[in-house]
C-alpha cells in the first residue's frame, strides 16, 4: 500500500467567520472592569489544548496590574499525563510568561487542585482582614472556569458544587455571587467570583478561530462542523494518523471519513444516507473527550518565534479590536437592510 502523506498545509481558511463577541461578553467585560476596585486577585483560565490561542488579550488591557495566577485547564485532554512529552510542553508554555505563576490542571485530579489551593492560601490575601480576599476567575467561554471554582470549593471547604457547568459556551452569563474556597482562623476567608466567558471582538487569524471552535470556546453552530473536522483531521494526521483507525484508514479526505464514521456509528438519514453533519458533530465531541488522540492544537515553537518577532504578529489592542467589531456590525446591518 502507498505510504500515507498528511497534508502539510490546511487549504480551507477562506470563509471562516472571525468573530464571536456576544452582548453578554461585552457587558461582562464592562462589569468586570467596574468591579476591579473590589478584587484582590485574578485567576485567568486558558485551555491547555490551545495554550497560546486561548489567551484573550482583552484581559491584559482590562485587568491591569492586579495580582494574577494563570491556570491551564483540561490538562487531561492535551497529552499523556506525566509523560516526558507533556513535561517538555509545560516547560515551553511556562517560558512564554516567565514572570507569572502558572498551573496546569485536570479537574478530576486532587493533586492538581490541592496545589492551587495551597498556592492561593499563601499568595491570595486581602489588605482588609474583615472582608477577606476576593478572587475573580476570568477566561474565554467554556474553558472550565465554573468547573474549576466548584472543585476548588469542594477541595478547599468540603462544600458541594455551587455553579452550573456545561459542554457549550455561555452557561455563565453574569458575574456570580462570591463562593468561599478557603477558610482562615483569622476570619479573613477567600472568596471566588465566577464571570461570563469573554471572547475577543475579532480573531485576525482564521486558523485560530478554528482552534477556538474546536476546543469549545465558540458555539458549535458558528462554523460548519464539517470544516472543523476537516481542520481536526489535518491536525490529527500530523500528530498520529492511526488515531481514528477504528473507522478509517489514514486519509486526507474529510467527507469519505465522515460517511464511514456515520455508517459505523448509526448516524443515517432516510434511505440509509450518512448524516455527515451529525457525524461531524459526533466526531468533534469524541475528540473533545479525548477519544481521538490527545494533543494540543498550537504549534509552540512557531508561537515562540511569533512572540519573539512581535512586528510580524497580528496583535490588536482592545480598542482596535472593538473598533473593528463596530465596523463589522455596521457593515452587517447595512447588508441586512433591504435596498429600496
Ligand atoms: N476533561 C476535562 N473537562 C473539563 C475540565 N474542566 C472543565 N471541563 C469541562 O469543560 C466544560 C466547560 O466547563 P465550564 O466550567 O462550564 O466552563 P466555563 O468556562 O465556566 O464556561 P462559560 O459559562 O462559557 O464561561 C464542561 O463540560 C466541563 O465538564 C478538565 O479539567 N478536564
Amino acid at each position: 500500500m502507498a505510504q500515507f502523506i498528511p497534508r502539510q498545509v490546511f487549504p480551507h481558511y477562506g470563509a471562516i467567520p472571525r468573530s464571536y463577541f456576544l452582548g453578554h461578553h461585552r457587558a461582562g467585560l464592562t462589569k468586570m472592569k467596574s468591579m476591579l476596585s473590589l478584587i484582590d486577585y485574578v485567576v485567568e483560565c486558558r485551555d491547555y489544548r490551545a495554550p497560546v490561542t486561548s489567551i484573550n488579550p482583552m484581559f491584559e488591557e482590562a485587568l491591569g496590574k492586579i495580582r494574577r495566577l494563570i491556570v491551564y485547564t483540561k490538562r487531561d485532554l492535551g497529552g499523556i499525563l506525566h509523560s516526558a512529552e507533556q513535561q517538555s510542553l509545560e516547560r515551553k508554555v511556562r517560558s512564554f510568561d516567565p514572570t507569572s505563576t502558572v498551573f496546569f490542571t485536570d479537574s478530576s485530579s486532587r493533586a492538581d487542585l490541592n496545589r492551587i489551593i495551597r498556592h492561593l492560601r499563601e499568595d491570595a490575601f486581602a489588605p482588609d482582614k474583615l472582608t477577606g480576599c476576593r478572587i475573580m476567575v476570568v477566561g474565554m467561554p467554556n474553558v472550565g472556569k465554573s468547573t474549576l471554582i466548584n472543585h476548588l470549593r469542594n477541595h478547599g471547604v468540603g462544600k458541594a458544587k455551587a455553579l452550573k457547568t456545561g459542554g457549550q459556551p455561555g452557561i455563565t452569563r453574569k458575574i456570580a455571587s462570591p463562593v468561599k474556597i478557603i477558610e482562615r482562623e483569622s476570619g479573613s476567608h477567600t472568596y471566588v467570583l465566577d464571570t461570563p466567558g469573554v471572547f475577543m471582538p475579532y480573531v485576525p487569524d482564521a486558523e485560530n478561530m478554528l482552534k477556538l471552535a474546536l476546543v469549545g470556546c465558540v458555539k458549535d453552530t458558528v462554523i460548519s462542523p464539517v470544516t472543523l473536522v476537516d481542520y481536526l483531521l489535518y491536525k490529527i494526521n500530523l500528530h498520529d494518523p492511526q488515531a481514528y483507525r477504528r473507522w478509517s484508514e489514514p486519509t486526507n479526505e474529510v467527507i469519505p471519513l465522515l460517511e464511514g464514521f456515520a455508517r459505523q456509528t448509526g448516524l443515517l438519514m432516510k434511505g440509509g444516507i450518512p448524516n455527515v453533519d451529525a457525524a461531524a458533530l459526533h466526531f468533534i465531541s469524541k475528540w473533545r473527550s479525548g477519544d481521538v488522540g490527545k494533543f494540543i492544537l498550537d504549534d509552540l515553537d512557531a508561537e515562540k518565534l511569533r512572540l519573539e518577532n512581535p512586528e510580524e504578529t497580528q496583535h490588536m489592542s482592545m480598542s482596535q479590536a472593538l473598533k473593528f467589531e463596530r465596523v463589522n456590525r455596521k457593515n452587517k446591518s447595512n447588508a441586512d437592510t433591504p435596498s429600496e
